[in-house]
């Protein structure tokens, strides 16, 4: 990432929105700011595939994993203004194959870390997972509240965005989805 030439246009920016660039206030803003974009889109830096991750053999059929309400914060790609809530994951394992939970988490920085829209991080989540587990279904919903939706635009405070992704066995067995909707259900928060 391109530090200099962030805190360039952030200066630009002050100055285009008619701000004083060198009163007190903002003489570090340039810099702060560049050093944020480093962090909150720092997946822009890392491979295009999620790498950090550990796959465990088990010696018993785990039956469905869930991983609830991992929070998340992300930048819409149209406004630049961050949405954020929480991301429920389950699959199915195959082979008696099964991830470290903690990288559930991990994976979720990952996809939330660029200019995003929800949908897209959404797939990304169901697309690493399959990548790395080939499991026999995966699962999972995100519940987000969107800046650019309360802070100008509609304005409205009181919207949440609920997108979700099915595969394999959460796609045919009706059972295997319910659970999954369910249990969900019960660790539902607000974001
Ligand atoms: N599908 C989807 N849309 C999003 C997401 N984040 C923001 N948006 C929408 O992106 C759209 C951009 O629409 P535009 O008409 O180009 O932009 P705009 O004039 O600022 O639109 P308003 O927000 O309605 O004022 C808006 O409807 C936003 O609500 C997201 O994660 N998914
Ligand atoms: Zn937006």
């Amino acid at each position: 990432m391109d530090k200099q030439r962030i805190e360039n246009a952030v200066k630009e920016l002050l100055a285009a929105v008619g701000e004083d660039v060198d009163r007190p206030g903002l003489v570090e803003t340039p810099e702060r700011v560049a050093r944020m974009y480093a962090e909150v889109f720092g997946s822009l830096d890392q491979p295009e595939a999620f790498q950090d991750y550990k796959v465990f053999p088990v010696t018993v059929d785990p039956g469905l994993v869930m991983v609830q309400q991992i929070p998340f914060y992300s930048m819409c790609e149209h406004h630049l203004l961050p949405f954020f809530g929480h991301v429920t994951i389950g699959y199915l394992p195959s082979d008696k194959k099964i991830i470290g939970l903690s990288k559930l988490g991990r994976l979720v920085d990952f996809v939330a870390r660029r200019p995003n829209v929800q949908e897209a991080m959404t797939s990304r989540i169901v697309g690493e997972l399959q990548r790395i587990l080939h499991p026999q279904g995966i699962a999972v919903s995100v519940v987000a509240r969107h800046m650019c939706m309360e802070m100008r635009g509609i304005n409205r405070g009181d919207l949440f965005t609920y997108t979700s992704r099915y595969t394999g066995v959460f796609e045919t067995d009706l059972a295997m989805r319910r659970e999954f909707q369910e249990e969900a259900r019960r660790s539902d928060g607000n974001c």
